[in-house]
């Protein structure tokens, strides 16, 4: 079986020649949950990207066993939903509710059946009562909610997210981390924030300088001072 991602030789230079990505090789299974570490500039968001074939990359990616190239992007956006690090980049429409449907009625679902989907996605997060409401007028951890799920209305098998907690409380961090770990689906998480990363995923791979510099159980890396402090993070309380 083909797995959930598979990443060989991937490089990527941006226009402008910066370096982001540097030999990345990574194969993620179905169902795993993995967050990728960094410091600022790592080449987290960069990768995510990649993933998602938002950009055009040196190597290959394939998804689900699908290549990662322009020929076969609708079939990828299928399998992959990408939450971007701003929520405001997915919330567009005047009411809550067309924003949710968007996606499902852009994949061909009859408006019925993408107010179904648009419905129970925003039910699984916590957002029923809120169809009528102006996207803009949510609280930052109701943004985030209508961010996600305006992907689980598509489906997805996979999600990536870019930094999911940034703008949130602590009480917005802890809805995420329980919507996430109920979600059963691949799941990749790029973020700064170990304390509430390690909460979701059992897998961390640590980037730094474009490359992958260790990737494995995220309580054995996250618990490694000398790994940790030698790329800029800092172990989380809860692994001290
Ligand atoms: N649009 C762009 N054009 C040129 N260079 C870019 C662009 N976006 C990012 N970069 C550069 O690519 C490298 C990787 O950036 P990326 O945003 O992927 O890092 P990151 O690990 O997500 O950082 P952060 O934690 O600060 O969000 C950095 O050197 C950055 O300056």
């Amino acid at each position: 079986m083909s797995k959930a991602i598979e990443i060989k030789n991937l490089n990527y230079t941006y226009p402008d020649s910066t370096p982001a990505l540097r030999d990345i090789n990574l194969s993620i299974d179905h169902g795993e949950r993995v967050v990728i570490i960094g410091p600022n500039g790592a080449g987290k968001s960069t990768l995510l990207l990649a993933i998602g074939c938002f950009i055009r990359t040196c190597g290959s990616v394939s998804v689900n066993g699908i290549e990662n190239k322009s020929k076969n992007i609708k079939e990828i956006r299928r399998v992959i939903g990408a939450v971007f690090q701003n929520p405001d980049e997915q919330l567009f429409m005047p009411r809550l509710i067309d924003d949710i449907a968007f996606g499902p009625l852009n994949m061909g679902l009859s408006p019925e059946e993408a107010l179904d989907a648009a419905k129970a996605a925003l039910e699984q997060v916590g957002l029923t009562g809120f169809e009528n409401k102006e996207p803009h007028h949510l609280s930052a951890g109701q943004k985030r909610a209508a961010a996600v799920a305006s992907i689980l209305s598509m489906s997805p098998s996979i999600i990536t997210m870019d930094e999911p907690d940034s703008n949130l409380d602590p009480a917005g961090r802890r809805n995420l981390v329980k919507l996430l770990n109920g979600l059963d689906k691949t799941i990749i998480i790029a973020g700064c924030s170990m304390g509430f990363l390690s909460q979701i995923a059992e897998r961390a791979v640590l980037i730094d300088g474009g490359g992958v510099v260790a990737d494995g159980d995220v309580k054995e890396i996250m618990s490694d001072s000398n790994l940790m402090e030698s790329h800029g993070l800092e172990v989380p309380s809860n692994f001290k």
